[in-house]
């Protein structure tokens, strides 16, 4: 859509600026309709884009590729009542919507050069105007002298016209180099506003979990791309069009008065017919780009799943599903291409009678000698002129319905991440989830020493009852239990009865239901000054039931995630002319003194071999090859990574979902030595026996019964008796 909407002040300087000599082809016979050569590519109808669509995102292959492996349930399509059809064209709401996702650029760190640039593209736009002003003159005066037969007046003409294209015709290069250096200047500042915002507070879990909106991943990429170009391409057509009418305006009106008011006629009564034929256009564009989203993002799910589909068999449902996702976006875009139909029956009209309604009405004074041949040139020039800045709506409707639909669609995705916490809960009743500091620990003597009896306290959590967050049902009834150092808990219980949950409670994505839990760490302080995306402090750290491996090499696999921005250069190139400031993550530099130490490469190889790992640096030349990790390492190898990744990290406590599921039984039994010499306290979610000899403490949590009030849990200390009694069954 972007290329289709640039196309119009593309062609539209084209047209406008060199156009005099095709518009008198047909007063010497031609065939060729003029105006078509102009409109032919200023109107792109938005749907014949549509499918190149497709080809466009495969060239952003590699983003969404990221995009989607982070994001692994299904996409959301519950917003299709809500925000799709129906949707009207509505421009006081979409000038809302357009002004809310446009102005923070234009107010934000990088303001001075984006207004800078700017005027600089605006300046260049009126020099465009100025110097077609002078092609509309130019022209009258060569096809006098062209009528006239005066040769030496021609060839004089004609040395004029090549220098002022030689002249002019950089100035349209820079004006056009300009505007797309800005457009995308703009868009990168926009897609790492919305990604950090995205990326906050959890937002993405949240999005994804509950099913806000669906395929973000296309508003920030595809959807960025098209506002930005579109919106200053627009903005530039706007002006365009207003000097234009300022300038040509006097020429027409000098040479006519009548003229003028018959294009007014003309122009208002075409714009008020083609938006009653096109209104439909909005929510069809809207649906389109939704349509296509989730084919393609089906599409991505067979990629990212190709194993998992392959051992199933499951490829005829695949085909099916994927079938079924592009016939929907095949059956929306065939009622935009038959709305497109009819809005183009009138608008082709609407254009071919442009060519003979000026000539017509001046042709009676030409004939009576009051003016010249080229006049009437000029004139027809000047109507093409003002019509077509009239015009803008009839002329480009499509368009204006697809940028619609992106402004909408980004609108949507603004309200959320700016009311991001309307979606956290809908009752003011939430879990309360504090980080303090050791020395607040129950467990200290009131004289502020740590007690040598008393062990200290890393996790309390008092009268905890925990709700699923949409449906609300309980899983966890009135939970109080406290973990201190080394004091290693194992958390059982039937499939389904809240295991993740509980851990989900304690990492904070989950806040709904009551209670309090409390983590005593040793830089709470630490924790208030990072941001809220990174609640955790690096002294817990959480293992979830399916490890993640992102995109890169073994050594980001391993700093992940508490080296992050270490891991990750922000350019290809190491020469690269241009870093764009809001590209490149600042560290936080008031946390710099309490970061750890970047582990070396002989630590990295190190904590490798302790997990059993070292020979995988031989089978893929070491630590900096970037592999699809996921599809590389046998499940149980990734959960060994996973270890290797918590060694480095450190933190007091972790918190084991399933973390060894995959690992045999001796494997399972290193990595708990692993982390018990390192001393690490360990809350681990599992299933099997030979994790009791691991740990201290079981709680053990029962499917919640909806008949009674009572607690859903149990605590059991493990000794020998309950090893012995789980052995014997
Ligand atoms: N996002 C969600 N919204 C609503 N309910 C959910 C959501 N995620 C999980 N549940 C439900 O919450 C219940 C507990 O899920 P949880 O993943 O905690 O179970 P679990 O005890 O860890 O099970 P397993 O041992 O099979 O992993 C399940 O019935 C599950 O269907």
């Amino acid at each position: 859509m972007q290329a289709q909407c640039l196309s119009i002040t593309d062609s539209r300087a084209l047209y406008n600026h060199f156009v005099p000599v095709p518009l008198n082809l047909q007063f010497f016979g031609k065939l060729l309709p003029p105006a078509s050569v102009a409109t032919s590519s200023l109107l792109v109808p938005s749907c014949k884009s549509r499918f190149g669509i497709l080809y466009k995102q495969k060239k952003n292959d590699t983003l969404l590729h990221q995009v989607a492996a982070s994001a692994v349930p299904p996409p959301a399509s519950s917003t299709n009542d809500v925000y799709g059809e129906g949707k009207e064209f509505d421009p006081r709401r979409l000038w809302r919507r357009f002004w809310k996702v446009a102005a923070p650029y234009w107010w934000s760190e990088d303001r001075g050069q984006a207004r800078l640039q700017l005027a600089a593209v605006f300046v260049l736009t009126l020099g465009t105007t100025g110097i077609s002003v002078g092609f509309n003159f130019l022209g009258r005066d060569f096809y006098n002298a062209l009528a006239n037969k005066d040769a030496d007046q021609f060839t004089k003409q004609l040395l004029y016209y090549l220098f002022s294209f030689a002249g002019g015709i950089p100035v349209f290069v820079l004006r056009d180099y300009a505007r797309e250096t800005l457009s995308l200047r703009w868009r990168s500042w926009m897609t790492s506003y919305y990604m950090e915002r995205y990326l906050k507070n959890r937002t993405f879990y949240k999005i994804q979990s509950q099913s806000i909106i669906d395929n973000p991943d296309q508003r920030i990429n595809d959807d960025l791309s098209s506002f930005t170009g579109t919106a200053l391409s627009f903005s530039l057509t706007l002006f365009n069009a207003t000097v234009d009418l300022i300038s040509f305006s006097n020429i027409l009106y000098g040479i006519y008065p009548p003229l003028f008011v018959v294009l007014l006629v003309y122009s208002i009564g075409g714009t008020a017919i083609s938006v009653f034929l096109g209104k439909g256009l909005v929510s069809l564009n809207f649906m389109q780009e939704k349509k296509e989203a989730d084919f393609r993002y089906g599409l991505v799910r067979v990629r990212e799943n190709a194993e998992s589909i392959a051992f199933y068999g499951g490829e005829e449902n695949e085909l099916q599903l994927l079938l079924q996702r592009f016939n929907s976006a095949f059956e929306n875009l065939t009622k935009l291409l038959i709305s497109s139909r009819n809005l183009d029956f009138f608008t082709s009209g609407y254009r071919y009678l442009i060519q003979i309604l000026p000539a017509a009405v001046v042709a009676p004074m030409y004939f009576s000698g009051k003016i010249e041949f080229g006049v009437i040139n000029q004139s027809v020039s000047a109507f093409n002129h003002i019509l077509g800045d009239f015009s803008l709506i009839v002329y480009q409707f499509q368009a204006i319905s697809a940028f619609s639909a992106v402004i909408d669609r980004l609108g949507e995705f603004e309200n959320i991440l700016d009311n991001e916490s309307n979606y956290a809960s809908g009752t003011s009743e939430e879990i309360s989830l504090v980080y303090s500091c050791t020395d607040d620990s129950p467990s200290l003597e009131a004289n502020g020493t740590v007690s040598k009896d008393k062990p200290q306290n890393l996790l309390v959590i008092e009268n905890l009852t925990l709700q699923t967050p949409t449906s609300r049902a309980i899983l966890i009834r009135d939970l109080s239990v406290q973990v201190n150092c080394r004091e290693h808990l194992l958390v059982t219980g039937p499939s389904g009865s809240g295991k993740t949950s509980l851990l989900r409670a304690l990492a904070g994505l989950w806040n709904t239901g009551k209670g309090k839990i409390q983590f005593h760490v040793d830089d709470p302080k630490g924790l208030q000054s990072s941001s809220e995306s990174s609640k955790f402090t690096r002294d817990v750290f959480f293992l979830p039931q399916r490890p993640y491996m992102n995109l890169g090499t073994l050594r980001q696999q391993l700093l992940y995630p508490s080296w992050a921005g270490n891991a990750f250069p922000i350019s290809d190139d190491t020469k690269s002319p241009v870093v764009l400031p809001f590209l490149v993550r600042k560290s936080d530099t008031s946390d710099a003194s309490r970061k750890p130490k970047l582990p070396t490469t002989d630590e990295l190889i190190k904590v490798l071999e302790d997990v059993r790992l070292g020979y995988i640096l031989s089978r893929v030349d070491g630590l900096d090859s970037a592999r699809e990790w996921s599809s590389v390492l046998s499940l149980g190898e990734q959960q060994r990574l996973a270890f290797a990744r918590l060694l480095l990290s450190k933190p007091k406590l972790v918190l084991l979902d399933e973390s060894t599921s995959a690992l045999d039984e001796a494997n399972e039994a290193h990595m708990y030595e692993l982390i018990r010499a390192a001393g690490i306290t360990y809350i681990s979610i599992g299933h099997r026996r030979t994790l009791f000899n691991h740990h201290h403490i079981c709680l053990h949590i029962s499917t919640v019964d909806p008949n009674t009030t009572q607690p859903n849990w149990r605590i059991d200390p493990i000794n020998q008796d309950t090893l012995l009694k789980f052995s014997k069954q």
